[in-house]
């Protein structure tokens, strides 16, 4: 406990943070919303600060400055992710990507991702798709408008995600599996909840929430379902393609069976379907909750500012007329709905810690004495609040602070990383932000929106929900106006 608090090890200098109690640590400390609580405790402590969660030695990182130290100058060492109950089940271990350990067989199929499965070329190829399933929206909400009614815009946002992401991934629509629907919502709750035994391993063979029983069931149900669709791959090579695209799991299967090194003459390790099943349970849980999130939060911001939704509406009417709905083509030129989702990002980051690094060796940060195998949390919903970088505005909506277009948000800017940065930034991001950005300037250009029940705009409920991302706590619910002629 003495060496502990004062956060010293064989004699060096760890980084400062609250005293630890015996067997918790800092446990106590966290509660329903541990991205607000650290950044309290951050600014008494510092943008790099310790904290000691059950048994496991954790560095919070709270400021752009000490981001990049971590993500860019000793990228190689924080590339690491901890192994977590989560993937034990559900990806096999380490034969996913998002928590692979940083070695060999993760830069293969990151590799994989970043050439066959999420290039420039193959997200551009899937534009038939959103733009077919963005018109089914537009015309259920003038349906929903004709008949009077308010519309649930959180789940009309997550259901046009469910079925673009799905044909992008499975190449179909998975609305006729009724079992998917309920397996993939108990697997991202499973995801999403505080599990005890990642922090406390000694009492992991105790399952005392019940989450190991409830991770084992849902993995094999998982698995199964998506053998179906393997398999249904299998058989749909022998037919001629009938989609102007290749889905993901295409691309998987056709992998099938060749050695995950091609150098590897011996052929020692050859991927097979657990390797194929761990993307894909990778792929759905980083797609389809993270870009929901997204626009959800993007929304309810312009709702809230309706001087911004206007200006919006101006930028959209003078790039693409009211005569038509929005092209994917518009999309470069509209600067204004750009600054719009930074400014969203830097509020409501999808993602309020980036998922866990780990570091793979001792280090040296900043003078600070960082063990092997720390686990590193970087509160970039912190980052986001930080008076130093955004003024004394910081907690105001307020996209014009990216006028002069200094900031970018796709990871060379610490200041904004919704999408992390670095060997282990996202690599769907390119796909995540042009679905966004599509769906967010055909809802703001279609329609016009009104809160319900004559609720002002400052009336609007903006409370968080902590979980594998942060969305809302309670749905956004409004009621459309179509505003397009002809
Ligand atoms: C708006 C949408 C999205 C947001 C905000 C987002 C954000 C993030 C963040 C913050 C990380 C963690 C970075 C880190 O640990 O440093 C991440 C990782 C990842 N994302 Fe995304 N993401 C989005 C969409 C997607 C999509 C559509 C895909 C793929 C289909 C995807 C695939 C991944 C993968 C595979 C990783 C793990 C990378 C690794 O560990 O090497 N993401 N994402």
């Amino acid at each position: 406990l003495f060496r502990l608090q004062n956060h010293n090890k064989n004699g060096r200098k760890m980084p400062p943070g609250p005293f630890p109690l015996p067997i918790i640590g800092n446990l106590h400390m966290i509660g329903k919303l541990p991205h607000q609580s650290l950044h309290h405790l951050a600014k008494r402590y510092g943008p790099i600060m310790s904290v000691l969660l059950g048994r496991v030695p954790t560095i919070v990182v709270s400021s752009p400055a000490a981001a990049e130290l971590f993500l860019r100058t000793h990228d190689a060492v924080f590339s690491g992710r901890p192994k977590l109950q989560i993937s034990k089940y559900l990806t096999y271990g380490p034969k996913g990507v998002v928590f692979s350990e940083y070695g060999p067989y993760w830069r293969t199929v990151r590799k994989w991702f970043s050439l066959h499965l999420v290039s420039a070329s193959r997200v551009e190829s899937f534009a038939p798709v959103r733009k077919e399933e963005l018109s089914s929206l537009v015309e259920s909400l003038r349906e929903a408008e004709t008949a009077g009614e308010t519309v649930d815009l959180s789940r009309k946002v997550s259901k046009v995600i469910e079925v673009i992401m799905s044909r992008v991934i499975f190449g179909r629509s998975m609305d006729d599996q009724i079992e998917f629907k309920p397996l993939i919502e108990e697997a991202m709750n499973i995801a999403g909840a505080f599990n005890l035994s990642d922090f406390l391993p000694f009492l992991a063979p105790l399952d005392l929430q019940g989450l190991t029983r409830r991770l084992k069931r849902t993995s094999n149900d998982l698995h199964a379902f998506f053998d179906k669709i393997i398999d249904e791959h299998e058989q749909g090579t022998k037919h001629e393609e009938q989609k102007p695209y290749t889905d993901f799991v295409n691309v998987l299967v056709s992998l099938l069976d060749t050695p995950m090194n091609p150098k590897d003459e011996a052929q020692e390790s050859i991927i097979d379907r657990k390797n194929i099943k761990a993307i894909m349970v990778d792929m759905v849980a980083a797609s389809f909750d993270t870009t929901t999130t997204a626009i959800e939060w993007t929304l309810s911001e312009l709702l809230r500012h309706p001087r911004v939704m206007a200006g919006l509406q101006q930028e959209l009417e003078r790039v693409v007329g009211r005569n038509r709905m929005v092209e994917e083509s518009d999309l470069p030129k509209l600067t204004c709905l750009d600054m719009v989702i930074k400014e969203s990002f830097r509020l409501h980051p999808v993602a309020p810690f980036l998922i866990p690094h780990e570091s793979t060796e001792d280090i040296i940060v900043n003078g600070y004495f960082i063990p092997k195998k720390s686990r590193i949390m970087v509160n970039t919903w912190s980052m986001g609040r930080d008076r130093k970088v955004w003024s004394d505005d910081a907690e105001e909506f307020f996209p014009e602070r990216f006028k002069d277009g200094n900031i970018d948000l796709r990871g060379h800017d610490f200041e904004l990383i919704p999408f992390g940065s670095g060997r282990r930034g996202c690599p769907g991001m390119q796909l995540g932000l042009c679905t966004m950005r599509l769906i967010i300037a055909q809802l703001v250009h279609c329609f016009d929106w009104e809160l319900p029940d004559g609720m002002l705009p400052d009336e609007l409920d903006m409370t968080e929900k902590f979980g594998l991302s942060l969305p809302r706590a309670n749905h956004l619910i409004a009621k459309p106006t179509y505003r397009i002629l002809g």
